[in-house]
């Protein structure tokens, strides 16, 4: 069967959507998990987040200087309308909880530091004569328009207010929030987790004893567990178990065997709630059912699925009374050959074995696919750049060729230049590129100039 793109794209999305809603605790509709904050950045927050508390609690200084009342007669001086000598009130660090201000006193007052009661302003130290604390018994400042320097409270966050909507993937800013707000743990949804096999008799994992005098003729390193480990991971989904299976296709359905459960068990395969580690670190190891495999929601292969003699996916699961997978020819490159379908009523994904296949069709199906359904990963940036060369790309094909992106600086356009060439084993050229360059099945003669569509990595 031929594909687009974007057929396959949304056959995927498709596929999870029905597996993961059919799932007995469904990752759709998952209550969430309390996890802690330092646990918690790159996951889904599961329900809106309510500030249980104003931001700044406290009306609080936003300079080093002297809290004062401005608008009042000042008893001590007024000497020009310009400046005013106060008294000297007692210092107020942050911390403290200051007596009431008295009218025509100035109070030392440190950053973050609550305003006293009776003080509407700050002016700071270095507008003040003398322009240093402890200098003498009296202060003279300028003139300063109520409210000067004065962080009101909830200026920044009111309590009751939704400040983290359900479905934001959590970064680095939610949990200065949270944390501000006085909050030890946020709901997240659990992550998935991802059954990873790789494929080939050819390939030795580095530090396989196998290679020990150096690697054997014929033989590769893998390069696509790795890879497609740092994806999966990249985007939060939990990899259970990632293994090399030989080019033996009962071996491969025995291990699928093993990690998954036959459909009449599955109401005991998920749901899992993230069990607390010795640590107390609450964290995603648990499982409903001990003494059981794992369960996984979503199984990856990588390799096994083209026109070969010893394809060991298509092969197995082919035919498998447990699985109904296709396999399928989407009109891109790289990442032609694609497997998708199930295997016990587990979403399965089949990738083409050449290392950038497979890192394209995790781009181009399945993060996409998961953003869509979970809210995370995060999407892509997608910009449109210039081309900085002419480029072609045969017809009919959507090319997916890796690129190193330059962002607009001053005048000048955001630009994209090609790193190494279309094909799908050139791995160190991959891992020069910051970007993913589009070139839809039309565009077959492209000049240097023309404007494309790219994927920032
Ligand atoms: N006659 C045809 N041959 C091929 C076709 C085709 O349509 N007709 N498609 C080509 C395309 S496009 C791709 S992509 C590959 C996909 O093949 P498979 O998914 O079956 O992958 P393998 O044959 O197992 O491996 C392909 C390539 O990648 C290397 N590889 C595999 N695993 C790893 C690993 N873990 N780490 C590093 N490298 C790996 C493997 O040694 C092969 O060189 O098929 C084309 N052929
Ligand atoms: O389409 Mo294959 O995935 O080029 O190399």
């Amino acid at each position: 069967m031929r594909r687009t793109v974007a057929e396959h794209q949304q056959s995927v999305e498709q596929l999870l959507r029905q597996c993961f809603s059919e799932l007995p605790a469904s990752v759709q509709n998952d209550a969430g998990t309390p996890v802690r904050l330092d646990r918690a950045v790159g996951r889904v927050l599961v329900a809106d987040l309510v500030a249980p508390l104003d931001l700044p609690p406290f009306a609080n200084s936003q300079m080093d200087g002297y809290a004062i009342h401005t608008g009042i007669e000042q008893p001590i001086s007024v000497d020009n309308g310009e400046s005013t000598i106060y008294g000297i009130a007692p210092v107020i660090a942050a911390g403290a909880v200051p007596a009431p201000l008295a009218p025509g006193m100035a109070a030392p007052i440190m950053t973050g530091a609550p305003i006293p009661a009776g003080a509407n302003a700050v002016v700071p130290i270095e507008m003040a004569d003398p322009n240093r604390f402890g200098a003498g018994d009296t202060v003279r400042l300028p003139a300063a328009a109520a409210g000067r320097f004065v962080r009101a409270q909830g200026s920044d966050v009111q309590r009751g207010s939704v400040v983290i909507t359900a479905g934001t993937v959590l970064n680095a800013a939610h949990m200065g929030l949270a944390s501000a707000l006085g909050l030890t743990e946020l709901t997240v949804r659990r992550p998935l987790r991802a059954l990873l096999l790789t494929t080939g008799d050819e390939v030795l994992t580095p530090g396989d004893p196998a290679a020990a005098q150096g690697l054997p003729a014929g033989m590769i390193y893998d390069a696509n567990q790795a890879l497609l480990r740092a994806c999966l991971e990249e985007a939060r989904i939990e990899v259970l178990t990632a293994t090399t299976v030989r080019d033996d296709p009962a071996e491969l359905l025995a291990l699928l065997a093993a990690h998954t459960r036959p459909p009449a068990n599955a109401t005991n395969t998920t749901g899992a709630t993230e069990a607390t580690d010795s640590t107390g670190d609450a964290d995603s190891t648990g499982d409903a059912d001990a003494g059981s495999p794992p369960a996984c929601d979503l199984i990856i292969s990588v390799g096994g699925i083209s026109a070969g003699a010893f394809e060991v996916v298509k092969q197995a699961l082919g035919t498998a009374a447990d699985a109904a997978v296709e396999f399928v020819s989407v009109s891109m490159q790289p990442g032609g050959p694609q497997a998708a379908g199930t295997f016990r009523g587990i979403p399965f994904l089949g990738f083409p074995g050449n290392p950038v296949s497979a890192f394209v069709s995790f781009e181009m199906f399945l993060r996409p696919a998961l953003t869509a359904l979970l809210g995370a990963p995060v999407p892509r940036q997608r910009v449109v750049a210039v081309l900085e060369h002419a480029m072609t790309s045969p017809l009919g094909k959507h090319q997916v060729r890796r690129g190193i992106y330059s962002g607009p600086e001053f005048e000048s356009a955001p630009s994209v230049r090609e790193v190494g060439a279309e094909s799908s084993h050139l791995l160190g050229a991959l891992a020069q590129a910051n970007a993913l360059i589009q070139l839809p099945a039309g565009a077959t003669e492209l000049q240097a100039g023309a404007k494309v569509e790219v994927w920032l990595l």
